[in-house]
């Protein structure tokens, strides 16, 4: 069997990697209360334009967690500058946006599997165990002050928001996102149908702070039950199942329900769907071949 030299990815290529994630997240249209193409979704306070600015505007911070998780062993070391990183990424992103929340949690997932790949992480599986390593690291330097939305969800509901679906190595990620987007693709739909019933299959089981904030219990069950009856209507490649995204859209602008932490996962999913592993080149020269 031909065995390839495995050439890891260079800090450059992993932040642009990031940065198209976020801007194909951003550009999937029509996603349910999400920004998209159409419109700020469930936001007043979102468009694309700012999307797509607020993306590039974290460009040096996935560089610097690269070239920070090449140069330093993983451990609390890491663990601390990458979050030293992060939150200046976080303050370029509200310079960026004129003080708006665009893409915190989306920093947070794609930062911390930036760093897992920039480290040497051969394949999906082993980039999210890394980066479930890393996150669940203590932070010396984490400043005292006001919980934030997802704090306060967590404390009222008990669920564990983008930190433990970091710490357990993203299962809506590899679990879900991924596997979803890949059947997709193998039964023929085209990119964005696939991509959609991937969204709609994290939304379907995710326990997003983002929702709970906004809208407690029910509006999570709305959410969810929403995004299931798509995909039980056949996903959002099919007319009915395009009938009730629309219907579910209607409903998360009406109660103004943004199912964000379900973007972050797939804006993970793409990036490590776009990461040259080398089993995939491996592959790939291999059916080229035959
Ligand atoms: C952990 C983070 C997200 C902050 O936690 P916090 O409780 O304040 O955030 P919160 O719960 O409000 O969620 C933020 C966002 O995460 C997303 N999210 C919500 N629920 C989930 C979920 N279940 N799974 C994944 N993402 C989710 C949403 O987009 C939400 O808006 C992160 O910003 C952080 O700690 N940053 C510090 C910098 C750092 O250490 N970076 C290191 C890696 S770059
Ligand atoms: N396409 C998208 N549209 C909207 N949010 C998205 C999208 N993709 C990812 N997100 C995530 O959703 C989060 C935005 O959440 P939210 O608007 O609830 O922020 P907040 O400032 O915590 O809350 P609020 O706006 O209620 O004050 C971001 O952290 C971002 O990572």
């Amino acid at each position: 069997m031909t065995v390839i030299e495995h050439a890891r990815p260079s800090a450059a290529l992993l932040a642009d990697a990031a940065v198209l994630s976020l801007c194909a997240e951003a550009r999937l249209s029509p996603k349910p209360g999400l920004v998209d193409a159409r419109g700020g979704g469930a936001h007043d306070d979102m468009d694309l334009p700012l999307m797509l600015a607020s993306a590039e505007a974290l460009r040096p911070a996935f560089r610097m967690i690269a070239q920070a998780a090449e140069r330093t062993p993983a451990g609390v070391g890491l663990r601390e500058r990458l979050g030293v990183i992060g939150r200046l990424g976080d303050r370029a992103m509200l310079r960026a946006t004129g003080g708006i929340n665009t893409h915190r949690g989306a920093l947070w997932s794609l930062g911390l599997l930036v760093a897992a790949v920039a480290g040497g992480a051969a394949g999906e599986r082993a980039a999210a165990g890394d980066a479930a390593r890393l996150a669940a690291l203590p932070d010396r330097w984490v400043p005292a002050g006001e919980p934030s939305h997802g704090e306060r969800a967590r404390r009222r509901y008990g669920t564990g928001g983008a930190r433990r679906e970091a710490e357990n190595a993203f299962p809506h990620v590899i679990g879900v996102a991924l596997p979803r987007l890949w059947a997709g693709r193998a039964a023929g739909l085209g990119e964005d149908s696939a991509r959609l019933d991937a969204l709609l299959a994290v939304m379907s089981l995710l326990d997003d702070t983002c929702v709970l904030h906004r809208g407690g219990p029910g509006g999570l069950r709305a959410v969810q039950h929403g995004a299931r009856r798509v995909l039980d209507e056949g996903g959002a490649g099919t007319g009915s199942g395009r009938a009730a995204l629309m219907e579910l859209d209607d409903a998360l602008r009406a109660r103004r329900l943004s199912p964000g932490g379900s973007g972050d996962l797939l804006a993970a999913a793409l990036f490590l769907d776009r990461v040259p592993w080398p089993e995939r080149l491996e592959q790939e020269v291999l059916a080229c071949g035959r």
